[in-house]
């Protein structure tokens, strides 16, 4: 594998790929709804705001333990009423409290695009979150080799499901970028280590500029300040998860942070 990644990030692979091996194929059951935009949704100007926000909602996670919202389908709603962008919602229920069914009951409940976030290992999970509504899907550069990562992006592509394609490192963005990735994403956490750095985001996507559509900046923002960074750094959007769930609303924090002038 050519996307070493000794620690955190590899366990959670292994336990992934452990997984689907041992429940094989999941037959899908819904019939599709028609896709969202989430491309789209990214670029979109959106007049009074400082950037594009999708918006995410999980029940803990490793680095940030747990988070006291369990109806995650009215904290989408917050989120949509706010003026977010997109929901992100973790599937992954062993690190982060989540299911296929938090995924079906959330796209329903808002219009926007919906982004499935997991550590998917193999092209039959992307068919599937395609068969189930997902509008896009994660893809973990650092994690998948760069067939594998390749195989990916064109399952998505065929599915018609849009890929968010992350990398902590401009490296494996430079990979991302090879495998034919169009959304970007910068994530300033180390999933190996689970540290965050918000400059690492402000600091690639300048290098990376022109040569992907359309850059997102993940993880670690928490202020309006840091959505005005990631703008002038060539962010078209920003993924944003703790900083609201800590709130008591996370929907009224997100409008906090979107108000303009607004100091965090
Ligand atoms: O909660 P935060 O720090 O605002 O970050 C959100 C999102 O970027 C983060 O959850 C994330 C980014 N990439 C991932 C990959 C897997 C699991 C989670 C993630």
């Amino acid at each position: 594998m050519n996307a070493p990644a000794t620690d955190k990030l590899a366990a959670i692979f292994a336990r992934k790929r452990r997984e689907l091996a041992a429940r094989g194929p999941r037959v899908a059951e819904h019939p599709r709804p028609p896709g969202r935009d989430f491309a789209a949704a990214l670029t979109r100007h959106r007049p009074g705001l400082p950037i594009n926000v999708i918006a995410e909602v999980k029940r803990r996670s490793p680095s940030g333990g747990d988070f006291p919202h369990s109806d995650l389908v009215a904290v989408a709603r917050g989120y949509e009423a706010a003026g977010a962008c997109a929901i992100s919602v973790l599937t992954d229920d062993v690190d982060f409290g989540g299911s296929l069914e938090d995924l079906l009951q959330v796209r329903a409940a808002v219009s926007v695009p919906v982004l499935r976030k997991d550590f998917l290992v193999a092209p039959q999970e992307i068919e599937e979150s395609a068969a189930l509504g997902a509008d896009a899907v994660l893809l973990i550069a650092d994690a998948l080799e760069d067939g594998q990562l390749a195989e990916m992006v064109a399952t998505a592509k065929a599915c018609r499901v849009a890929a968010l394609v992350e990398a902590h490192t401009q490296e494996h963005a430079e990979r991302a970028l090879q495998a034919g990735a169009e959304l970007v994403g910068i994530n300033n956490r180390d999933l190996a280590t689970l540290r965050t750095d918000i400059a690492t985001a402000l600091r690639v996507i300048p290098l990376l500029r022109g040569r992907a559509q359309t850059f997102v900046a993940e993880s670690g923002l928490k202020t309006h300040e840091d959505f005005v960074a990631a703008r002038s750094a060539g962010a078209d959007a920003v993924l944003v998860g703790e900083s609201l769930l800590r709130a008591p609303h996370p929907g009224q924090a997100l409008a906090r942070l979107l108000a303009p002038g607004n100091a965090s």
